[in-house]
């Protein structure tokens, strides 16, 4: 979908917003001056401003009133305070867009009432165009808004509309992922030194591997334990790697990692802080 005539503000241009940012502009979805960004971090949004050309808003306030799509990408703790602070600027013809984790649409349609709300939770890949996005309808958007957040999020990436109930799970699950994903990442590097590859070399090799085998999975279709038994030839190698990482309890750390994520996401989405 064109996106050729709207412009599109973002509340907070930290780790996740400038990551959404870069990868619409990378995709070409949008232009650079499209895009009206505030922060409160002004140095880094001017040095934004200068680098590619995107305009950097005095405040919140001056982001809310340009965007006719405005995604909100605080911190959660500090969503209630830009929430008080765009009410006045915010009306129906807009599309607001939360990534906040633990935001749920009702809050955000407490501030703005009647006010199209996406709540989204997109992952940092999202930089480099392959991004993994669920996200979930409030109470006044229409699948009009929603082809429109399945426009921007699918330019960087992949996007699927889940339940809202579903929302802290995906949390936990892709939001969080990328993170457990490096320190896998990080270890299987280290492991390779310790055989004895250089480590730029082991680097390469273990970020390619785990590349290529999500791929296999994407593009295939096939069951990832189907994929896992075609490397395994018997009495080889691969089945005395897969039976120390059974040992180490991999799969159920995964697991544990996911469901720990899950629960605080749900208690985030309580109001605990
Ligand atoms: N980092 C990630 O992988 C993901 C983060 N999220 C969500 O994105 C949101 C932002 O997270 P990050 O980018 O990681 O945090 P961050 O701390 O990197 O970025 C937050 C930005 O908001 C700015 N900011 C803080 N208070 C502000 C205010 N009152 N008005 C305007 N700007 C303000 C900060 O200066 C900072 O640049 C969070 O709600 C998080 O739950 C969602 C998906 C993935
Ligand atoms: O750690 C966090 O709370 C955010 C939400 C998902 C990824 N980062």
């Amino acid at each position: 979908m064109a996106l050729t005539d709207k412009r599109i503000g973002f509340i907070g241009a930290g780790a996740m917003g400038s990551a959404l940012i870069n990868g619409l502009l990378k995709a070409g979805l949008v232009t650079p001056d499209q895009i009206y960004a505030a922060d409160i971090h002004r140095e880094r949004l001017l040095a934004w401003q200068e680098k590619m050309g995107i305009h950097a808003c005095a405040d919140n306030g001056e982001a809310a009133a340009a965007a006719d799509i405005l995604v909100l990408a605080v911190k959660p703790q500090a969503m209630e305070e830009v929430l008080e602070e765009i009410r006045e600027r915010v009306n129906g013809d807009k599309l607001i867009i939360s990534i906040a984790a633990g935001i749920t649409t009702t809050l955000i349609e407490t501030f703005l009432p009647g006010v199209p709300v996406i709540r989204a939770m997109p992952n940092t890949p999202c930089l480099v165009g392959a991004g993994a996005t669920a996200m979930c309808l409030g109470k006044y958007a229409t699948t009009a808004h929603e082809t429109m957040a399945a426009a921007i999020f699918g330019a960087v990436g992949t996007a699927v509309t889940v339940k809202e109930n579903l929302m802290d799970a995906v949390t936990g699950l892709s939001g969080s992922g990328p993170a457990y994903v490096y320190i896998m990442l990080e270890a299987l590097a280290d492991a390779g030194v310790r055989v004895g590859i250089q480590r730029d070399i082991a680097m390469t090799l273990a970020a390619q591997t785990m590349l290529g085998a999500a791929k296999m999975v994407l593009e295939t279709g096939e069951h990832p334990g189907r994929l896992k038994d075609m490397v395994t030839t018997p009495g080889g190698t691969t089945t005395a790697g897969i039976y120390a990482l059974e040992e180490g309890g991999l799969r159920v750390t995964l697991m544990n990692a996911v469901m720990a994520a899950t629960r605080r996401a749900q208690e985030m989405s309580a109001g605990q802080k």
